[in-house]
């Protein structure tokens, strides 16, 4: 599992160390990794022109050290500061004894412009509200060189807590991170001004319960659901789907493609489209009665290209078993009714549908996905799985949330959501919890659209299609 802290809680930490540690080893230690990653960027070292990019707290302190140990290296090193009479004192001092150079931000783009590093020391953790007037033009220089920017602890100008970003912030091709991830290195918009990341262990002892967490192949491993001597399909759990229309047959199809891959041993499709169900799945089995005449199911899924049909959702929604709520359905689906559920809800909005249900516009979600998954959560007492670039998973009762980033860009297709929600649904009937089945799910189909596309476009039916390729490679 990967897991991401809170400032607060990577501060309380940071205390509980430095108090058993000598003065500054904790910033040795953080400067000794970064100074190995940029080593690793650069190739060689010596005879290398590195820019250091220096704000006035701890972030600064650690990019003067490393600079020092790449200047003992033989690399030319220059340091920008925002604030001379405010820079880390230690750190300057080995800077100046390694022979770095020391400039204002005025001369600043001369030497980036000739730079191969730029490593951005300007804020970290400290940082709060999108870079000020004074910083931001650095940024925009790094953007500009072509020198590889690696970021200390966090880019910045992102929110470290959510993953917001509001305002100018540096793209890093790396950032080189302390202790724990931050929640804002995995969520978007500010994941994607991270690059890859590395993490140097410092020491730090965490909590058992992180505020992120990311699950990675062997926990999904051990949680896909495996037949055994002693199954048959009605113990594998069986799954009821509960969509398409007569004007999207293909919905109720693509659906069915995800389920019939995700783990259940059957399952009921119910609902207008089961000619086009059963010409592709001659496996379903169909019914053209309501929900609460198909016959027992473990879990329904309810609402991709639903239409308008309100009655379903709602005879759905009135069934004691788990039950995922997704498109059309969750627009039809009533509030109070999810509330009143005693059984698990798992509802799917991307952060069009999300904003819809808060009332907000798709961009509050698509910059504020942490709250946002969150709020819809509380508000509808249900797990909710927001879709995007990385899927978030989160619980009614707060708690951890779950983050995915498995997929590609090529899954913003057509139907790949139906696809996902026949999948989730499968693994909710498998017996998989609602936080589990969402982020399993995700992360397969994230994975099967990875092979699906391979660099090339894939439709939603290709993703289906590779979910059996996605299951053995996290098995394997
Ligand atoms: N506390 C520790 O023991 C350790 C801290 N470490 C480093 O220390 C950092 C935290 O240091 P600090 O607490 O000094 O805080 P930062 O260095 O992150 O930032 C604080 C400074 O940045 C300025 N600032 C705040 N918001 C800004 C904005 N939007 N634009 C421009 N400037 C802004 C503030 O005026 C303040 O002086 C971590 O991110 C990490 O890099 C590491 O050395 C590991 C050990
Ligand atoms: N840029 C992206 N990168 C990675 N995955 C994405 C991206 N955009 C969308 N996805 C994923 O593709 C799927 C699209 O689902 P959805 O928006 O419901 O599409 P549809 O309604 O057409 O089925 C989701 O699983 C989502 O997480
Ligand atoms: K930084």
């Amino acid at each position: 599992m990967r897991t991401a802290y809170s400032v607060e809680t990577v501060r309380a930490a940071e205390r509980e160390l430095m108090a058993r540690l000598p003065e500054g080893a904790l910033m040795q230690r953080a400067a000794a990794g970064l100074a190995a990653a940029c080593a690793d960027v650069l190739g060689r070292v010596y005879g290398s022109r590195v820019v250091l990019l220096i704000g006035s707290g701890d972030n600064g302190g650690d990019a003067l050290y490393a600079g020092a140990r790449l200047a003992r290296r033989g690399a030319g090193v220059t340091a920008v500061l925002l604030a001379p009479e405010r820079t880390h004192p230690g750190g300057l001092a080995a800077l100046r004894r390694a022979g770095g150079t020391l400039v204002t931000p005025g001369a600043a783009e001369q030497i980036v412009r000739r730079a191969d590093l730029v490593v951005d020391g300007i804020v970290g953790i400290g940082g709060k509200g999108g870079l000020r007037p004074d910083a931001a033009p650095l940024a925009e220089l790094a953007a500009d060189s072509r020198a590889a920017v690696v970021a200390v602890d966090l880019p910045s100008g992102i929110e470290a807590d959510t993953g917001e970003v509001l305002g100018a912030a540096v793209r890093a091709d790396l950032t080189v991170t302390f202790g724990t991830h931050k929640p804002g290195l995995l969520i978007d918009p500010a994941r994607e001004y991270a690059g890859s990341v590395r993490l140097v262990d410092i020491g730090l002892e965490l909590p058992d319960q992180a505020e992120l967490e990311a699950l990675q192949h062997a926990d999904v491993a051990a949680r896909l659901p495996v037949p055994g001597a002693a199954s048959d399909k009605y113990r594998r759990g069986v799954l009821g789907v509960a969509a398409g229309s007569a004007r999207y047959p293909g919905a109720a199809v693509l659906a069915v493609s995800g389920a019939l891959r995700g783990g259940a041993g059957a399952v009921r499709y119910v609902g207008p489209a089961g000619d086009a169900v059963i010409a592709a799945f001659p496996e379903t089995l169909v019914s053209d009665k309501g929900p609460h005449k198909a016959g027992r199911v473990q879990a329904w899924v309810v609402g991709p290209g639903a239409g308008d049909d309100a009655s379903a959702v709602a005879e759905v929604l009135a069934a004691e078993v788990p039950v995922l709520v997704d498109a059309d359905g969750l627009r039809l689906a009533e509030r109070g009714a999810v509330r009143a559920r005693s059984a698990p809800t798992l509802m799917t909005p991307h952060a069009g549908e999300a904003a819809a249900l808060l009332g907000v516009s798709r961009a509050v979600v698509e910059g504020a996905r942490l709250a946002s998954v969150r709020e819809l959560a509380g508000l509808y007492g249900a797990t909710v799985l927001l879709k995007g670039a990385t899927t978030l998973v989160a619980d009614a009762g707060g708690g951890v949330v779950r983050v995915n980033s498995t997929g590609t860009a090529w899954l913003a297709t057509a139907g790949s959501g139906d696809v996902l929600s026949g999948l989730a649904g499968s693994l909710l009937a498998a017996g998989l919890s609602a936080v589990d089945a969402g982020s399993v799910a995700a992360y397969v189909h994230g994975l099967a659209g990875r092979f699906a596309a391979d660099g090339a476009p894939a439709g939603a039916h290709d993703v289906a299609s590779a979910i059996p390729a996605a299951w053995r490679d996290i098995r394997d």
